[in-house]
């Protein structure tokens, strides 16, 4: 991976655990903020990773640290997937994902896997409208390094990818393993989100 070491999202890129938790363990608020939760059409790297087509729901947010957007996160899954190994996604609303992934032996996660962002397509495409759509205006410059990764539960594939900004540069994540246990409530405020999906 290109990232330089020092003074780079290199740290985060590669935390492994809940990065929710990493965020919130930084001690300045964390909040997810949903902006969309739906029926949607996968992008050609989602398909890939489900190894399907298919009505899919898709779910997108931003994680805000001290009041400010810290990650985007698009995570997406087979719309069959949720009425089985993955219905919780749908009760789950403004609370991080990683309430549903972490210390639950049934889940599997792969690899993570580092990529740094084109500079144009689909994915530019969802941060800038879901930027503009919490009233931020306009994604910060700098957006270059994201992960993805799928989690695995009952044979169904979720499928998350994060976009990091580089505000999180020179914050690092700490080095100390990140437990897998729900974040407790009080770490976690949310942010009005969206009126509930379809889906
Ligand atoms: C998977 C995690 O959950 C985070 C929260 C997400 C959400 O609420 O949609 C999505 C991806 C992650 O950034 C994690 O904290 O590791």
């Amino acid at each position: 991976m290109g990232l330089a070491t020092r003074g780079s999202l290199r740290p985060w890129v590669m935390a492994p655990g809940s990065l929710s938790r990493r965020l919130a363990a930084l001690g300045r608020g964390f909040e997810v903020q949903l902006l969309r939760q739906g029926l949607a059409r996968l992008q050609a790297a989602e398909r890939a990773a489900l190894g399907a087509r298919g009505p899919s729901l898709v779910r997108e947010v931003l994680l805000h640290v001290g009041g400010e957007p810290v990650v985007w996160a698009r995570s997406a899954v087979l719309l069959r997937a949720t009425r089985g190994p993955w219905k919780a996604l749908k009760g789950l609303g403004t609370r991080p994902l990683a309430h549903l992934l972490y210390g639950d032996p049934r889940i599997q996660r792969s690899a993570l896997c580092p990529q740094r962002l084109p500079r144009v397509g689909a994915t530019r495409r969802g941060l800038a409208r879901s930027w503009q759509q919490a009233g931020q205006g306009l994604p910060p410059a700098g957006l270059q390094w994201s992960r993805s990764s799928v989690f695995t539960r009952g044979g169904a594939a979720l499928r998350v990818m994060e976009v990091f900004a580089p505000a999180l540069v020179g914050q690092p994540p700490g080095a100390r393993r990140i437990s897998g246990k729900p974040l407790p409530p009080f770490w976690v405020q949310t942010l009005p989100g969206p009126p509930r999906g379809p889906a």
